[in-house]
This record gives structure tokens, C-alpha cells and sequence, in this order.
């Protein structure tokens, strides 16, 4: 008996088990491989490759305004404010080669005030030289790990670093890295936003317009107001641009390849010529206006000089108001004289109702003028950014304010600031008060 079976196992396996045990393999392998094709055909959206900004989301189908592009759940999840060190250390096989094909940048930017005092580089280190001793510290490696591993957490920090999501869940505040809503890239005219579902580490992409079949899906990265009721995407290019420095790259988006700067324009000085002056925004380090949109007039170098200069001085006092604004405890304490002070210089200075500053004021001035309490009446702002352009909103204000608040009050109620850039996606505004 043991003889035989000794017998049996030195001959190996007989080979008709092991073709069909092989045969069953590769079934399984090509049922696999169509079940990916199919879910894939299914999605309404392909990541494909581009020139100049990495890998993208691009639109299979038509979607509709609204409609959802995918929900997704979280590869890598920690609440906010902790340390992804250990999550990173305890993956998984397949998170592990998934996050590991993520966007990589070159290096791990300094720490930022966004983390707190859990800035990622104050445990590892500017360049990931403390990282090994964190590792073994918090109990994840052991000292021989350490030195295998090393290099691959290094790597999946900086994926980390690049590609983190935060918002709140059920779970709390949340800071995730998703496999395919982390291949969505930036722009200043974003056609998608990203909704917690309230379950744990899960996101939904919404079409925030309707989006033609071969059109990029793009989000906004940064999601947080600027200023107290003024989000990222009513900022002017130079602005904009230095924001997202965050994320080391410079945005090719087609609103920032425009060569006028329409959030920075003044109204043009011809005798009843409605058009208006906007800077360039070329990479000109000094710089200029474009000609008048309506009529064509080329200002002097030394009357655009003035008008800039204004501009400056202007923008110096948006940050004493915006101090004042963050103290504001309720509508008792807002500064709206501060607000209609300041409308009424930009006004005299020459600005558009479109400049940036005067969107930014209008709104504030139908924010600290409402009846209703100033948390309601931000929130108004933020749901509807209609609130601003309803007939009558501003005229009432305008009866009270100084004479030359109360012409760009006047100005603006005739106009739908919603025309304005970036408008369009004023799905993605969240113009919260942030006290
Ligand atoms: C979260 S990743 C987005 C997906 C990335 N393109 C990829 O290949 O996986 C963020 C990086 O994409 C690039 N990127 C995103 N939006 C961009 C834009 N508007 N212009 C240029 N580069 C952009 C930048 O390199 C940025 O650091």
C-alpha cells in the first residue's frame, strides 16, 4: 500500500487532472476579463491618457445635468486630522498595487495649515527621512520591514499627499484616496462635484451640467471659501493659480487659458460705451489692460498704472474687512458699512460690477442687509447664488447706501451676476459663513 502510494506520488499528477485543472484556470481567467469589460462598458466615463496633465476622466456617454457619473468607495480612509501612517502600513494586496499606480508627484510639499498640527511632514520629515522610524514607533513594521518597505510607503505617501479627499460622513470628518474619483482633474470651469453619500469613505460624482460624450470630467480641488463667502472659483487667474500651488501644478483649464481676466475688469471711460477693460492675465509680470470688449479703446500706460494701483489699495482693505467678517458673531455685529464703504471706492476706482471684489461685496451686502439671521441668510447665498440677482435686491439697499456705493448697487441690479465666469458652476459654490 505505502509502496503504491509512494509510487503515485513520484509519478506526479496524472496529466489529464492537470489539463483540465489548467484548462479551468484559463476559463476563469477569460470569464473574469469579460465580466471587467462588460462593468466597464456599462460606466459612463473612460480614464484615458492626456498631453499635458497625467492620466483623465472623460465622458463615454451623454450624462445629463445631475445625472450621477459613479459612487465610489475609498481604497485608504482615516478620520481627519489623524496620521494615514499606519492605514498605509496594514494594506492590502490589491489596495497596495491600486493605489500604488496613482498619481505620483516628485516631492512631498512642506506642511500646510489645511492639516493642522497634523501636518504629514512634521512625522516624516520634508523628504520622508523620519518615516522608517514612524513606521516602527507606531508598531506597524518591525525594524527588518522597515528597511524593505521603506521605499514603497514613501511612495503611497506621496500618492496621499497628491491625491486626498476630505468631507464628512457618517462616520465623522473623513480624509480618503479612491481609485478612479482620484483620477478626476482640476478646473475653473468644473462640469462634476463630489457628494458624500453619508456612508463611511464613500463618494458620489454628480454632472453638474450637461456633458456631451468625449468632454473631460473635471472637479474643483479646493473646496474651502477663500474669503468668508467667496469660494475659490470667483477668484481672479493670478489668485487661483497661487491656490493651487497646492497640488504642484500650473492649471491648463480653459478658463485659465484665456488671455483677459474677466474677474479683474474695469468699466471702460468712453462717454456711454458699456464695455469694459479686463487685465491680462498672460504671465505678464507687469500688468496690463486688454482693450475695451465694446469699443475697442487702448488705455495709456500711465492710466492703466492708475487703475491698477487703485486696484491694490482696494484689495489691501478687502483684508481688514475680511478680519472683521471673521469676528462677526451675527447680523447685530456685520459690517455692512464697511461693506458699502468699500463698494462705494471700487465704485469711484473704476471697477466693473464684475471685478471680482464687487461680486464679492454685493454678495455680502445682500447677506448683512437680510432680515433673516446671518447663518440663513449666508446659507441663502450659498444654495442660490440667484439671491444677489433678483430684481429689487439691491435697489432697496441702494436708497440707504452712500451715493457711490448706491450707483454699484444700482449697476448690479440690473445685471445678472450670475453671468459672470465660473458662474456655471455654481453648483459647486459652497459659500458657507465661517465665523
Ligand atoms: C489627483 S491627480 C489627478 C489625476 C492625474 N492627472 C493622474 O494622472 O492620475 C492631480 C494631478 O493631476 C494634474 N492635474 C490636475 N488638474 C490639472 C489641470 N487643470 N492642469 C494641469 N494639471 C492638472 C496635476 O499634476 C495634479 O497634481
Amino acid at each position: 500500500m505505502t509502496d503504491l502510494l509512494l509510487e503515485r506520488l513520484q509519478s506526479g499528477p496524472p496529466a489529464a487532472y492537470v489539463a483540465t485543472f489548467g484548462a479551468l484556470f484559463v476559463l476563469i481567467l477569460a470569464l473574469g476579463r469579460q465580466l471587467a469589460l462588460l462593468r466597464q462598458a456599462a460606466e459612463k466615463f473612460e480614464i484615458v491618457g492626456t498631453r499635458d496633465r497625467g492620466k483623465a476622466v472623460v465622458a463615454r456617454t451623454r450624462i445629463e445635468k445631475g445625472g450621477v457619473v459613479l459612487v465610489e468607495r475609498a481604497l485608504l480612509s482615516v478620520p481627519a486630522g489623524v496620521s494615514p501612517i499606519p492605514a498605509v502600513g496594514m494594506l492590502g494586496r490589491r489596495a497596495r498595487s491600486l493605489l500604488e499606480s496613482l498619481y505620483c508627484p516628485a516631492s512631498l510639499s512642506a506642511s500646510r495649515s489645511e492639516d493642522g498640527s497634523h501636518a504629514l511632514s512634521d512625522e516624516i520629515g520634508q523628504h520622508g527621512e523620519q518615516l522608517r522610524q514612524r513606521m516602527v514607533e507606531c508598531g506597524v513594521w518591525s525594524a527588518r520591514k522597515a528597511e524593505v518597505d521603506f521605499s514603497w510607503a514613501w511612495t503611497v505617501l506621496r500618492v496621499w499627499d497628491a491625491n486626498k479627499l476630505s468631507f464628512m460622513s457618517r462616520r465623522g470628518h473623513e480624509q480618503c484616496i479612491f481609485h478612479k474619483i482620484s483620477r478626476f482633474n482640476h478646473s475653473c470651469e468644473p462640469n462634476v462635484r463630489l457628494l458624500p453619500t453619508g456612508e463611511p469613505g464613500e463618494l458620489m460624482a454628480l454632472a453638474t451640467v450637461a456633458v456631451e460624450p468625449g468632454k473631460e470630467l473635471c472637479i474643483c480641488y479646493p473646496e474651502r471659501n477663500v474669503l468668508p463667502m467667496l469660494h475659490f472659483l470667483h477668484l481672479p487667474t493670478s489668485w487661483r493659480r497661487h491656490v493651487l500651488q497646492r497640488w504642484q501644478f500650473h492649471c491648463c483649464c480653459a478658463r485659465c487659458k484665456v488671455p483677459a481676466d474677466a474677474t479683474r475688469c474695469f468699466r471702460c471711460p468712453t462717454a456711454e460705451c458699456p464695455g469694459s477693460l479686463a487685465v491680462r492675465a498672460d504671465g505678464l509680470e507687469v500688468s496690463t489692460l486688454a482693450p475695451c470688449g465694446a469699443c475697442g479703446l487702448v488705455l495709456q500706460e500711465e492710466e492703466m498704472r492708475q487703475l491698477l494701483a487703485k486696484e491694490q489699495a482696494a484689495e489691501q482693505e478687502s483684508h481688514d474687512l475680511s478680519r472683521k467678517l471673521k469676528s462677526t458673531k451675527g447680523t447685530e455685529d456685520f459690517p455692512l458699512e464697511s461693506v458699502m464703504e468699500l463698494l462705494g471706492k471700487c465704485w469711484e476706482a473704476g471697477f466693473s460690477v464684475d471685478h471680482w471684489m464687487c461680486f464679492w461685496l454685493l454678495s455680502l451686502a445682500a447677506v448683512g442687509s437680510s432680515e433673516r439671521p446671518l447663518n440663513v441668510a449666508s446659507y441663502g447665498v450659498a444654495r442660490s447664488t440667484t439671491m444677489p440677482a433678483l430684481p429689487g435686491t439691491f435697489r432697496a439697499l441702494a436708497e440707504t447706501a452712500p451715493a457711490s456705493a448706491g450707483s454699484l448697487l444700482l449697476a448690479a441690479d440690473r445685471r445678472n451676476l450670475l453671468q459672470r465666469p465660473g458662474a456655471s458652476t455654481r453648483l459647486c459654490l459652497y459659500l458657507t459663513f465661517q465665523p
